[in-house]
């Protein structure tokens, strides 16, 4: 999984957005454009002719504007159109592999500029968005619908595999201490389902408006990710900051290379849980988890502790005491995970 910096653009230019209506009446109209967002004030650095409007955005301006040469400027919040019909001269050192002088403009304005640049094609009706180095050309809206569709499928998969995954890590803590390849199978089954489920976040910001039926059917699944944080903070060798799974690039990762990121050197051992998932399970606030992993050190000191003793513990009132009392006894076959 990789952070995506074409998210806040695909957001931007989203079904629904003003935006989007202007560049769908640019493809059925077969105008093409060139339209820049932001890169002020280093952008003007790179306009020759033209003109300056200075006016508030509206869609069907663009829309009449794109009709002429030349590229169309807006502002970073795309609430302005400020320049129209310019000619734009990219750095010299800025390459790019595109063909066609849009694209090519497009692409080497991108490299050079903190600007986003979308261009229309005139002659096959795609739209490419550049920004830095990234390049991404916008697919059309049932084709996307599709990949959401089986990408929901794959999540449906992975997070039931994660479940049985987390199940099993539960009961062996019920018991004795967990094979550390059974807690390397649970996190990487939850990295798969996270991947997923990121991936078709995407898909909804992409679909905007047309999206919201996939949002709905996200809502669906639990929380992966304070369940994978959970396990990884009961598991990990020494208390370390806990690595955000939505930007570890462990696609590949073997389960000695997961062993050495928890902070072991083999994969014969066995641990015992802190207690971090089991206590997210009842929703306690953080600074109450941790209040209470100063007391104890394993889960099943914990669970060794009487009601009073929880009860005594400064941050912690009776009736806190009593549900985490209550948790910590429950079998893991009921609502421990
Ligand atoms: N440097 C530039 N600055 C502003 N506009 C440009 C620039 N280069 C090309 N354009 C615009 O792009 C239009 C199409 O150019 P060209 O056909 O070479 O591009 P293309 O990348 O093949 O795009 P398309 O797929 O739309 O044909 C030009 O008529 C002009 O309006």
């Amino acid at each position: 999984m990789m952070d995506d910096p074409l998210l806040e653009v695909l957001s931007r230019i989203a079904p629904g957005t003003a935006l989007r209506e202007a560049i769908d009446n640019i493809i059925r109209a077969r105008t093409g454009a060139l339209i820049i967002i932001g890169g002020e004030p280093e952008i003007d650095e790179d306009c020759e002719g033209g003109f300056r409007l200075d006016v508030p955005f509206h869609h069907e301006f663009v829309y009449e504007l794109a009709k002429m040469d030349g590229a169309i400027l807006l502002d970073q919040d795309i609430h302005r159109i400020r320049k129209a019909n310019v000619e734009l001269i990219p750095k010299k050192y800025a390459t790019s592999a595109e063909t066609g002088m849009r694209h090519r403009t497009a692409e080497r304005i991108a490299k050079t500029r903190n600007a986003t640049v979308i261009a229309v094609s005139e002659r096959r009706s795609i739209v490419t968005i550049y920004k830095g180095q990234s390049r991404y050309v916008l697919h059309d809206l049932s084709y996307i619908l599709t990949k959401a569709t089986s990408a929901l499928a794959s999540l449906s998969r992975y997070d039931r595999l994660f479940r049985s995954a987390v199940r099993r890590l539960a009961e062996s803590e019920a018991e004795e201490a967990v094979p550390l390849v059974d807690v390397i199978e649970a996190l990487r089954r939850g990295y798969i389902a996270l991947s997923i489920r990121q991936e078709i976040n995407r898909y909804v910001v992409e679909l905007g408006r047309d999206g919201h039926l996939i949002d709905l059917q996200l809502e669906e699944y639990p929380d992966i990710f304070r369940d994978w944080i959970g396990i990884w903070k009961d598991y990990q060798a020494e208390n370390m900051p806990v690595p955000n799974p939505v930007i570890l690039d462990a696609a590949s990762w073997s389960q000695e290379m997961w062993a050495n990121r928890l902070g072991y050197d083999q994969l014969d051992y066995r641990i015992e849980p802190r207690g971090y998932r089991l206590l997210h399970t009842i929703r306690l606030p953080d600074d109450v988890i941790e209040i209470l992993m100063q007391e104890y050190r394993t889960l099943s000191e914990m669970r060794q502790a009487s009601l009073d003793d929880f009860s005594q513990i400064s941050g912690i009132g009776s009736q806190r005491a009593r549900t985490i009392w209550a948790a910590l006894h429950e079998t893991y076959s009921d609502a421990n995970f």
